[in-house]
């Protein structure tokens, strides 16, 4: 028996109690890591097996630091339910639903986004506007090492200046209203709101490791039974390897294992 097995073998017992949950990262997880956020696409047989899944599984979601409108056009699934820009919103049951206090922040934000992308007028820096928040990527500069730290240098003091949150990801700075909301917190709400007992997730970054922390502890807790799959690449972040407990290599990883998994469910 392979790993890909065994590890589809234990989501599957999981995800046997009910209510149950599947919830994924989108960017490097059901979508191959591409040179600009605009080509990325979610890996069709991916798309197929969430598909056939929606309806034997209670609830399958995307949590994801993309915005919803963006991410929803991506999967084109209506059965899902969406998280976007790492917890700030969501669509579930065709009803969109933002925080309020998020709202707020979306002015400022723009006007910063302005700003970067003349500062940073460089093709291969590209700032992504996600109305919520904003992501400067570096991933098709030449030197992305040295390129990361200019636009820290720059983005530090900016942050600073406008109370805002900078987090990390693959090759990417991003900046978030000072809300305490992320992947975890998300995931704990979805949980609560639809009373689910029993969750997988999967996820390839730093973001994601917010949730599955969150699960762990409510697993030590014994609210809900609970598994966290990581992906594996070059970029994995040492505490995604550290805090998962399992891991798949790459998307194609994923996929094996969603094909495994809708054989066993
Ligand atoms: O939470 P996620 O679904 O993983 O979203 C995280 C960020 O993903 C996107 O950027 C990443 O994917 C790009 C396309 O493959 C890649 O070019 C970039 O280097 C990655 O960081 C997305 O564009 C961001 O908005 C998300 O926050």
């Amino acid at each position: 028996m392979g790993v890909i097995d065994l590890i589809a073998r234990r989501a599957a017992s999981i995800l046997r109690v009910r209510p149950c949950g599947l919830c994924s990262d989108f960017d490097g997880t059901l979508s191959r890591i591409v040179p600009s956020a605009n080509q990325a696409r979610i890996e069709p047989s991916i798309r197929d097996v969430l598909e056939s899944l929606t309806g034997q599984i209670d609830v399958i979601a995307i949590i994801t630091g993309r915005s919803i409108d963006d991410v929803r056009r991506r999967v084109g699934l209506d059965g899902l339910v969406y998280i976007g820009n790492h917890g700030l919103e969501r669509w579930e049951h065709g009803v969109y639903q933002v925080d309020p206090d998020a709202l707020d922040w979306v002015p400022r934000i723009q006007k910063i986004a302005e700003e970067l992308a003349s500062r940073f007028s460089s093709p291969a820096v590209e700032v992504e506007l996600k109305a919520l928040s904003l992501s400067v990527h570096f991933r098709r500069t030449d030197d992305p090492a040295a390129v990361e730290q200019q636009l820290l240098g720059a983005l530090e003091p900016l942050a600073k200046q406008h109370r805002l949150r900078l987090t990390r990801g693959r090759m990417v700075i991003e900046l978030r209203p000072p809300i305490d909301r992320n992947k975890g917190t998300a995931l704990a709400d979805l949980i609560e709101r639809r009373g689910l007992r029993a969750v997988v997730f999967l996820g390839d970054d730093r973001t994601d490791v917010d949730a599955m922390q969150m699960l762990a502890s409510l697993r030590a807790a014994g609210r809900i039974e609970a598994m966290s799959i990581g992906v594996r690449s070059d970029e994995a972040p040492s505490e995604l390897v550290e805090v998962a407990d399992a891991l798949v290599d790459g998307v194609e990883g994923v996929a094996a294992l969603l094909e495994h998994l809708r054989r066993l469910l």
